[in-house]
């Protein structure tokens, strides 16, 4: 066997979507090769054998929303580290976003990302394109050249930035329809969100912090939707945050509209009461709302109102985020704990079932970018793209320990039963007990 060549991997008793008694699951020149009892017969001497004692088998997760922060602030991530945290967390293929410094906004910056995840070698990692120069909502970017090159971009978001002006949107959008790309909006209202960092409420009022209108949001996911229906194209939204905002994706799809949505692990776990205590870490774009902002989320990614989770993984230096709150920059881990979190508020309470985790981790990311070796079924002959979990190995969330460069975790010390103990991409182990195999 060549160093090449992906290794043969016997996975043996795991249960695929948790479904059903335990089978082993044979992985050969990065296909999956058979399933069942006899599976592991006729095993080359090579080959890796990974006892997996009963956990659930999933297709390997599709990150639509990470900041790896290279090129530009290494010092807080780089491709490589933050495709560590991703097999850490389950994940074969992430999208990274364009604010980077310089942005990816260029053929240039999108196939140099594209070429280091590949060297890296641990999951996808696609680069998401800018849609306007330097990120600044006015001149829409080459996105044809950004496509059609090594990176072949297919995904183009000015996130952290709203492309707020409606004109700049709707060429914009109409630009992407005649390519076949998507455009994942950032919805916010710049002129409603001037000096805003906490979500506009009780909670803001009393501790004196400016407040964030959800109508800041909702406003442009109308108009994007409209201006979607009219330029016969599709749009994403990225990470939803409100009930208002649940409301008008159900209006917008029953329409017709070609609309697809995420939403973060912490916009359905972690509510603005979190802020009393004034510590930054609790500070994101958009902002931690309101309890029931967070059930209307829940039961809309459980009815597919909302598509997916995307983590929306953005990584701070610590003297960013330890300063006074309105100081701290906006932003938190999310790769490493997206799925304990997802399977805690939604498997463990039996909302869900593993098969629609994996709708909303793998199947439906995969489908919206376009990727036709992700999400796919668990099957013989399919890439063997894969996540193993078990449901029931509590561990307590320490920033400091997570493969991520930072330590911006608004999980600390919190505890989780389910956890990822195994990841293979394209074949091979790309993680095993939390330990990342290079
Ligand atoms: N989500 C965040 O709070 N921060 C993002 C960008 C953004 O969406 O503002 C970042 O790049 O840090
Ligand atoms: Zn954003």
């Amino acid at each position: 066997m060549s160093a090449l060549e992906p290794p043969t991997l016997l996975l043996r008793r795991v249960r695929p979507y948790g479904e059903g008694d335990p089978v082993d699951v044979l992985v050969r020149d990065g296909l999956i090769a058979a399933i069942g009892p006899d599976a592991g017969d006729d095993l080359p001497g090579h080959a890796e054998i990974h006892d997996m004692d009963g956990a659930v088998l999933l297709p390997g997760f599709v990150d639509l929303h990470t900041h790896l922060r290279e090129p530009g602030r290494e010092d807080t991530e780089t491709v490589a580290t933050g495709s560590s945290a991703a097999a850490r967390g389950g994940y074969t293929a992430v999208f990274a976003m364009a604010n980077t410094q310089p942005p990816q906004d260029n053929q240039t910056v999108t196939d140099s990302v594209w070429r280091i995840g590949r060297s890296v070698g641990l999951c996808d990692v696609h680069p998401v394109g800018a849609v306007t120069v330097g990120l600044k909502g006015e001149q829409l970017t080459e996105m044809g050249q950004m496509a059609s090159g090594e990176a072949r971009v297919r995904i183009f978001s000015d996130d952290g930035m709203c492309v707020y002006d409606p004109l700049v949107m709707r060429r914009a959008l109409e630009y992407s329809a005649g390519l076949g790309v998507l455009i994942a909006q950032h919805a916010e209202e710049p002129r409603l969100t001037r000096g805003a960092v906490a979500h506009e409420g009780p909670t803001a009022a009393r501790l004196g912090l400016t407040g964030w209108p959800r109508s800041a949001e909702e406003s442009i996911v109308a108009r994007d939707a409209i201006l979607a229906r009219d330029a016969g194209a599709r749009v994403h939204i990225c990470h939803a945050s409100t009930t208002g905002t649940v409301e008008l994706l159900k209006w917008a799809k029953a329409q017709g509209i070609s609309i697809t949505a995420e939403v973060t692990p912490h916009h359905l776990l972690l509510d603005d009461t979190r802020l009393e205590s004034y510590d930054g870490v609790y500070r994101v774009n958009p902002p931690l709302r309101e309890s029931h902002d967070t059930l209307a989320l829940r039961e809309a990614l459980v009815s597919g109102v909302i598509d997916c989770v995307a983590t929306d993984h953005a990584p701070h230096a610590a003297q960013e985020k330890c300063c006074e709150f309105a100081a701290a920059r906006p932003g938190m881990l999310g790769l490493e704990t997206a799925l304990p979190i997802v399977a805690a508020l939604l498997v463990e309470s039996g909302e869900m079932t593993w098969r629609d985790l994996a709708r909303v981790m793998s199947t439906r990311p995969a489908e919206i970018a376009g990727l036709t070796d992700q999400g796919r079924p668990i099957q013989v002959g399919e890439p063997a793209n894969l996540a193993v979990v078990d449901p029931d190995s509590p561990w307590t969330v320490v920033g400091d320990e997570l493969a991520s460069l930072s330590a911006n975790t608004p999980y600390e010390g919190m505890t989780f039963a389910a956890r990822v103990v195994g990841t293979v991409y394209r074949g091979r182990m790309t993680s095993r007990d939390g330990e990342v195999l290079a």
